[in-house]
């Protein structure tokens, strides 16, 4: 399953992220996911089911589809203890950067409204520049790479240039247990010139800061928009960098619990709520709901959660919906169940790469694809789209 890091410095509100961006994780029984560890836990990202449109009603195997809006389970990690120098034994040292080691995106939250310094303490709202916050990140998980290939370096360039081998295999076989794949190696090498005997310290930093880049790219959070103090951060943290995405993890937590106990009715990503059982709730309870409409919901549409996981399968890491059933008249697998899997997959496959997700059997028996909506058999090597619904024949 597709797995994204929740990090940040101490204090900034990544317990608050996580614990609301899985805490639905309950109500969806039917995942059959038993062996997760304490500071691992599912979340959803979220796409229109072609249930609505199709007017049928599915049963997804896992996950869940709430008036039509599907929600598709991924991991969710949350790595503390990330203070800068961590990598050299600061904080938790390198314990943390170990989890990140199969998350294929990092959630960077930082605390925009200042009240959080340079370590992670708690200081008074305002004092700290949270854009002083953004790079440390990235720098430390360069390091940690580093510190993988240095000891090596000097023996696997040797080997390279001696045995005439591909560098990039050879430091993509090195960094495996670092989650980073040769394509992105291949990528990154691009920017270098190919006399690896004599890069340098700064040389090997560079291209790591590249292949980092692609092969962990850091969404960037700007949580506790509700305090007055984040709107003018969150405006120069806008300037500077492409995407930031203003976060109240705090104000979701409320909404969500709110919505379990069953006094307002809302969906993470909603820009409203609905109170329903006005008599039980307290005086002090209806001002923070009021709070959060105004000073959250209305003024930036939404908490962020929802809109942080979407970027992050969407936009980031680039992936797609796609439903494979096996009866392609009926949308349903041999049992009857319509619509059971909603699958990521990254953009650009095509059915027969769809074929292997399913299973390396099915994959290896692949003889073509047909285009459900349709009734259209299509070619293996059509770039399947966002949504689609495909019936794989296989002969295994
Ligand atoms: N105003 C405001 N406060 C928040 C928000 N999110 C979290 N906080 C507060 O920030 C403090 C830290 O929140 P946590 O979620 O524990 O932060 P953390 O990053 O997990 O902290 P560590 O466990 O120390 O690493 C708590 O007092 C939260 O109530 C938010 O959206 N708005």
């Amino acid at each position: 399953m597709l797995q994204i890091a929740v990090t940040g410095k101490p204090n900034v509100g990544k317990s608050s992220f996580f614990n609301s961006a899985t805490l639905s994780e309950a109500e969806v029984a039917n995942y059959p996911f038993t062996t997760i560890d304490a500071n691992a836990a599912i979340a959803y990202v979220t796409a229109k089911c072609p249930c609505s449109e199709l007017d049928v009603s599915c049963n997804p195997r896992t996950g869940k589809c709430e008036d039509g809006i599907r929600y598709i389970p991924v991991e969710l990690i949350d790595v503390a203890g990330l203070v800068p120098g961590a990598h050299e034994g600061k904080g938790l040292g390198n314990k943390f950067l170990d989890d990140l080691s199969q998350a294929r995106a990092l959630i960077h939250i930082i605390d925009a409204s200042g009240g959080t310094d340079e370590e992670g303490n708690p200081c008074e709202i305002g004092s700290h520049d949270p854009l002083d916050d953004v790079n440390f990140l990235k720098h430390e998980v360069t390091m940690w790479v580093y510190s993988i290939l240095e000891r090596n370096w000097p023996r696997l360039i040797r080997k390279v240039m001696s045995e005439h081998l591909n560098f990039a295999k050879v430091i993509a076989d090195q960094l495996s247990g670092a989650g980073v794949f040769l394509d992105d190696v291949i990528e990154a090498e691009r920017i270098m010139d190919d006399d690896y005997d004599k890069w340098e310290k700064d040389d090997i930093l560079r291209f790591l800061d590249k292949l980092l880049e692609l092969a962990k790219p850091i969404i960037i959070v700007a949580n506790k928009i509700d305090t007055p103090q984040a709107e003018e951060n969150i405006n120069r943290l806008k300037q500077k960098y492409e995407k930031v995405i203003p976060t109240s993890a705090e104000s979701e937590l409320a909404l969500v619990n709110a919505t379990k106990a069953g006094l307002i009715k809302y969906k993470s990503g909603d820009d409203y709520f609905e109170i329903i059982d006005e008599e039980n709730l307290s005086q002090k309870q209806k001002m923070a709901l009021e709070y959060i409409d105004s000073n959250v919901l209305k003024k930036y549409g939404s908490t962020g959660i929802q809109e942080t996981i979407n970027t992050a399968v969407y936009d980031v890491l680039e992936e797609i919906v796609v439903y494979p059933v096996e009866d392609e008249h009926k949308y349903s697998d041999q049992k009857g169940n319509i619509l059971p899997d909603a699958l990521l997959i990254p953009k650009g496959s095509n059915p027969r790469d769809l074929a292997y997700c399913i299973h390396t059997d099915i994959g290896e028996g692949f003889t073509h694809a047909i285009d459900a909506r349709k009734n259209m058999r299509i070619s293996s090597e059509q770039e399947l789209k966002q949504s689609d619904i495909i019936s794989i024949i296989s002969n295994k």
